[in-house]
């Protein structure tokens, strides 16, 4: 293992906001100026490399992962030593300027493989869990951290969510929506290879981005999303998938010693058969050695499809925590290795 590298475990937040006028309002968040979404950015500091959108929402591929924006709900996701929670203070700001209010929050990430190197608020999950709590208004009532154990100390999940008492009634009529967060370690070394770009060859980052997706057959995972896809150099790939009210994904670092890849779905739970398939591309296309999924969902029937659909694929199943978060639902964290590990 190196020393140091890019951290590729990404920190994901999400944030949901409602307006003082919930009958009007619009295009919510999505009115934000560029000005402000890279203000924000510059507190996290990372930056935009490439956009689209469409009706429902739009999606940006950032210089470290990626950012969603919704009318109403915001997700960002970044990794290396990017400072992402320090973002809630001038998005809480901006949101409040247009006439929203944040009443729901959620933030994630797995275990860093470089923890040393992070800097403050993420030198721990105690200072992150502090720092959400003094950041937050007091009318997110309903709080809740917790690390999700696996039969290994250096792969776990952790989860904070807060909400308001409206929030937290209103996430039962939501039963079907699911988020899927796939984490994978010690990538194929063959396969992470793809993730390079051929030296010397001067194509933009967009060109050898969209050559990495159709090489490598991620634009086969979901063949009907639309997909914007950044490369970086010398190595590094990012895309975002547009597929309706839906996004996907997915984030690669493909440096050996500290490969790592990650996917990222929003769905609707009645499409189980379609995650299956989905799930077992994935593997195909990366072929980790570690994986993790931590699926959240009003109820936990997902996690048995995912289980079943990685087991497809030779990767065992080793350990399953189940964990309930107010405004949220269920989270269940589940970790497959290699026969080998
Ligand atoms: C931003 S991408 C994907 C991040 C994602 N969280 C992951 O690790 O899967 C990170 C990869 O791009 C490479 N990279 C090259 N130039 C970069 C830059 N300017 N900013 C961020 N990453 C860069 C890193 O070395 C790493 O391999």
């Amino acid at each position: 293992m190196a020393q140091s590298g890019f951290e590729g475990f990404e920190k994901r937040l999400e944030l949901n906001f409602f307006g003082d006028d919930p009958m009007n309002i619009g295009i919510g968040l999505r009115q934000l100026s560029f000005e402000s979404v890279q203000e924000i950015l510059d507190a996290v500091q990372c930056t935009v490399v490439s956009a689209m959108g469409n009706q429902y929402f739009d999606a940006y591929v950032l210089s470290e992962s990626s950012l969603f924006v919704y009318p109403t709900k915001i997700i960002i996701k970044t990794c290396g030593t990017t400072q992402l929670l320090k973002s809630i203070p001038p998005l809480l700001s901006h949101a409040h300027d247009i006439g929203l209010n944040v009443c729901g929050c959620r933030y994630t990430r797995g275990n860093f493989i470089f923890p040393k190197a992070q800097p403050f608020p993420h030198t721990s999950f105690k200072e992150e869990v502090m720092y959400l709590e003094e950041s937050l208004p007091n009318s997110l009532c309903y709080r809740k951290a917790s690390v999700m154990p696996s039969n290994k100390t250096t792969h776990s999940w952790h989860v904070y969510s807060a909400s308001t008492d409206e929030q937290h009634q209103m996430v039962h009529h939501m039963s079907n929506v699911f988020t899927m967060e796939v984490c994978m370690t010690e990538l194929d070394r063959v396969l992470a290879r793809k993730f390079y770009q051929h030296s010397g060859n001067g194509i933009s980052g967009d060109i050898s981005g969209r050559e990495m997706t159709l090489a490598t057959g991620i634009n086969g995972i979901i063949p009907s999303a639309l997909i914007c896809d950044f490369s970086f150099d010398p190595c590094g790939y990012s895309m975002n998938g547009v597929n309706g009210v839906h996004y996907s994904t997915i984030h690669v670092t493909p440096e050996d010693g500290y490969s790592y890849a990650s996917f990222e779905l929003m769905g609707f739970t009645d499409d189980s058969d379609d995650i299956d398939r989905i799930l077992k591309k994935v593997v195909q296309i990366f072929r980790p050695a570690t994986m993790s999924v931590s699926t959240t969902c009003a109820s936990h029937d997902m996690s048995m499809h995912v289980k079943n659909a990685i087991e497809q694929t030779g990767l065992i199943h080793r350990s399953c925590t189940i964990n309930e978060f107010p405004a949220v639902g269920s989270i269940v964290f589940q970790t497959f290795t290699t026969r080998r590990k």
